[in-house]
C-alpha cells in the first residue's frame, strides 16, 4: 500500500470554480514527494484535501489506508502538517507555543528535542513568536509538524524566507526522515529545493498534474540542447543535415533535440571527418527551470471557459480575503 493515494481528485470553490480539476498520483512510503506549480496551480487546494482540513468535490484521498476527512481520528496522530502560515499566538515564547501544541498531541516528543531538531533551542527557545524573524517562524512551523513522530509529513513551502543556511539544514533534516521512513509531502517554489530532495515530483498548472516522475524522467521529456561556437568560415550548411533545426547569434549556434547522444555524435563525427575544432562546445539536458517555465507559459484549454483559473474573482476565483474567510 502506498503512503499516500489520490485519483481523480477534484476541489470547487464557491461559484463552481474549480481549483483542482482531477488531479491523480501516489507517494511510497518513505519516498519524498514534491509538488510544483506556479502561483495559484492548486498545490494548496490539493495538498489541504490530503491533510483532511476539506471534503474533495470528487475523487478518492487514502493516506495510509484511510480517508483523511471522514477518518480524520484514525489520520491525524499519525500525520504532521506544516501548514503556509502557522498562525499561532504571537504573543507566546518559541518553548510556550511548542509546549502548548505538545499538549494536545499524544505521544508528543521532548519539546527540548523538537527545538534542537529546527535550531530554535538556547537563547531563541524563549524569544516570543512576534520577535522571530521569517525563517525562525518557519521552523517554529516544523517544529510543531513534527512533535507528533508523524508516518506523513506535509510541508507547505517549508522554507520560504529562510536563509540559505536554514533552508540547507532544513533540507538535512528533511532527508533524515526520509532515512528513518517517514513520507514527505512538499510543495514548493524553490525549485533546486524539488532537485534536491524529492524522489519524485510533479508540476501542476490551472488545477491539473502536467508531468510528473522522477527528477530525470521530467526533464527527459523535453529537448536537451547542444551550443557551441562556428569556426570562422563555416557556415551552417556545412553541418551535418541530420541535426535538429538550430538557432543561430552570431557564430553561437544552440540546437535543441529531443535525442541528445544520437545528434551529438553526428555532429562530434562530423566535426573530426572535416578538422573542425568545435569552440565552447556544451551539451546537456533540459533544466527542471525550463521545464517549468515552459509548462507555466503552455496556455491551458480551459483558461478562457467562464469559472476557468484564467478568470477572475468574479468568475468564481478568490479574491485574497475571500481565501482568508473560506479557509478558516
Ligand atoms: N477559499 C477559496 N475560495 C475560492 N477560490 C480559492 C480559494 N482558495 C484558493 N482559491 C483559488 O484556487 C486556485 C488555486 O489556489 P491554491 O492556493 O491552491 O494554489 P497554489 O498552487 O497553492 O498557489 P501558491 O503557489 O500561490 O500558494 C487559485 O486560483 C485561488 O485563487
Amino acid at each position: 500500500m502506498d503512503a499516500i493515494e489520490v485519483e481523480g481528485l477534484k476541489r470547487r470553490y464557491s461559484k463552481g470554480f474549480e481549483a483542482v480539476r482531477g488531479v491523480s498520483f501516489s507517494v511510497r512510503e518513505g519516498e519524498i514527494f514534491a509538488l510544483l506549480g506556479t502561483n495559484g496551480a492548486g498545490k494548496t487546494s490539493t495538498v489541504e484535501l490530503l491533510e483532511g482540513l476539506a471534503k474533495p468535490s470528487e475523487g478518492k484521498v487514502r493516506v495510509l489506508g484511510f480517508d483523511p476527512y471522514s477518518e480524520r481520528r484514525a489520520v491525524r496522530p499519525r500525520t504532521g502538517v506544516m501548514l503556509q502560515e502557522g498562525g499561532f499566538p504571537s504573543e507566546l515564547t518559541v518553548t510556550e507555543t511548542v509546549r502548548m501544541w505538545a499538549g494536545c498531541t499524544s505521544d508528543a516528543r521532548p519539546i527540548e528535542d523538537a527545538l534542537a531538531q529546527v535550531g530554535l533551542s538556547g537563547r531563541r527557545a524563549d524569544v516570543r513568536v512576534k520577535q522571530l524573524s521569517g525563517g525562525e517562524r518557519r521552523r517554529l512551523d516544523l517544529a510543531m509538524a513534527l512533535i507528533g513522530r508523524p508516518e506523513v509529513l506535509f510541508l507547505d513551502e517549508p522554507t520560504t524566507g529562510m536563509d540559505p543556511e536554514g533552508r540547507r539544514d532544513t533540507w538535512e533534516l528533511v532527508r533524515e526522515l526520509r532515512t528513518a521512513g517517514t513520507t514527505v509531502l512538499l510543495t514548493t517554489h524553490y525549485l533546486e529545493e524539488a532537485e534536491a530532495l524529492a524522489d519524485r515530483l510533479a508540476i501542476m498548472r490551472a488545477g491539473r498534474i502536467v508531468t510528473t516522475g522522477t527528477h530525470e524522467q521530467v526533464v527527459a521529456e523535453r529537448p536537451s540542447r547542444i551550443r557551441f561556437s562556428l569556426p570562422d568560415g563555416l557556415t551552417m550548411a556545412a553541418l551535418p543535415p541530420t541535426l535538429s533545426p538550430a538557432e543561430v547569434s552570431g557564430n553561437r549556434v544552440e540546437i535543441r533535440t529531443p535525442s541528445l547522444q544520437s545528434e551529438l555524435t553526428d555532429l562530434l563525427m562530423w566535426a573530426r571527418q572535416s578538422g573542425v575544432e568545435l569552440q565552447n562546445l556544451h551539451a546537456r539536458t533540459a533544466t527542471l527551470e525550463e521545464v517549468f517555465l515552459e509548462i507555466a507559459q503552455e496556455p491551458d484549454e480551459d483558461d478562457a471557459a467562464p469559472g476557468g483559473p484564467g478568470s477572475q474573482a468574479g468568475d468564481g476565483g478568490a479574491t485574497p480575503e475571500q481565501k482568508e474567510v473560506e479557509r478558516v
